[in-house]
């Protein structure tokens, strides 16, 4: 039977109800009809208590009006099944070191058993999410890209930056009131029948500026971005591109691609990129509609003002 017990610690009398309600109706009207790209990184997803907690999030944004974009990761999944065929894997500035093996296993992973996985997460409330990948209807395009070691540039084999974002195909999804969940496998421009292994923030920002996001929501496994890392000494709570690309060189691992892809995206036009701890249940909708967010935000520069002009 249903404990229906006052527990003080946890649970919010009535009048907190109503403030929770009140305080979101701003955040409501402002994102009506809003698109919003979620990005959710394969630490985040491990927990099923919190994948549930994800799925509930993105069928609100959903319910409410807004349209979600979920754009998906899987790299502790590709090297759980890289270690299980028995071939090594390894990083570089962030990105996995890509050879054609490696490849058929990243394609098999993202597409073939992390996308599915979430579709049907998402579809067992309500059957609004269909998968497709950047090989869909030539949603993605990529050039074969360095990472940046120490400054310099090393070759990591079939990994990609993209290089072109056809919307169609999401946006026919969006228009039958449909919620995309994209894996991040792209064709490469300069070699017919290749694909490149494109990590997923770097994806997630491409879409996001092609789509006209007003929101890209990076979901990882920290609770956002600390100015010194592994001390943790500070988080972030806002950070603007001139700042933010004065610490990136500084940055390390998971760090450089997420930060990089918040970046680029608020540089070439989205209004805000955040990171936040998608460990913590319901992130997202305390991030969207609460006064006080969660996690790093990165916002572009301040504009001059008429007397400072
Ligand atoms: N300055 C930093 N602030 C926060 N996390 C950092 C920082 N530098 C490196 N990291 C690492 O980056 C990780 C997130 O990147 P990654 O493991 O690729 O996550 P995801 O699977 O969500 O893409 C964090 O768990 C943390 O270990
Ligand atoms: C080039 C590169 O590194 N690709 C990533 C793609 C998956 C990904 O980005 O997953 P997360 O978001 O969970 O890190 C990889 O192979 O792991």
């Amino acid at each position: 039977m249903k404990n229906l017990a006052f527990n003080t610690e946890t649970d919010l009398y009535p009048h907190q109800k109503a403030e929770v309600l009140i305080q979101a109706l701003p955040w409501l009207e402002r994102f009506a009809g809003a698109r919003v790209v979620v990005k959710y990184g394969g630490n985040a997803m491990i927990d099923p208590e919190l994948q549930r907690a994800f799925a509930e999030d993105v069928l609100f944004l959903h319910r409410v009006g807004m349209h979600p974009i979920v754009v998906h990761g899987g790299g502790p999944q590709i090297s759980a099944m890289l270690d299980r065929l028995g071939l090594a894997t390894e990083f570089r500035g962030g990105l996995r070191v890509t050879t054609p093996e490696v490849m058929d296993v990243v394609r098999m992973v993202l597409t073939g058993q992390v996308q599915r996985e979430l579709v049907s997460l998402l579809n067992a409330r309500s059957p609004h999410a269909v998968g497709l990948s950047g090989e869909d209807g030539g949603l993605l395009r990529a050039e074969r890209r360095f990472a940046a070691v120490d400054g310099e540039p090393v070759d990591v084999g079939l990994v990609g930056d993209v290089v072109s974002v056809d919307p169609a195909a999401v946006e026919d999804l969006l228009a039958a009131g449909r919620i995309p969940v994209i894996s991040t496998i792209a064709p490469d421009v300069s070699d017919p029948g290749q694909v490149l292994n494109v990590n997923a923030d770097t994806a997630a920002a491409a879409l996001a500026v092609a789509l006209g996001a007003r929101k890209l929501l990076v979901l990882t496994d920290v609770e956002g971005l600390y100015t010194s890392w592994p001390d943790r000494d500070s988080l972030v709570r806002s950070i603007t591109v001139s700042d933010l690309s004065l610490l990136l060189p500084d940055l390390q691992s998971g760090m450089v691609p997420k930060m990089e892809a918040c970046l680029r995206a608020v540089r070439a036009g989205v209004p805000q990129a955040h990171v936040i701890d998608g460990r913590r249940a319901h992130a997202m909708l305390l991030e969207v509609f609460t006064d006080e967010g969660v996690g790093t935000l990165v916002v572009p520069d301040p504009q001059p003002t008429e007397e400072s002009r």
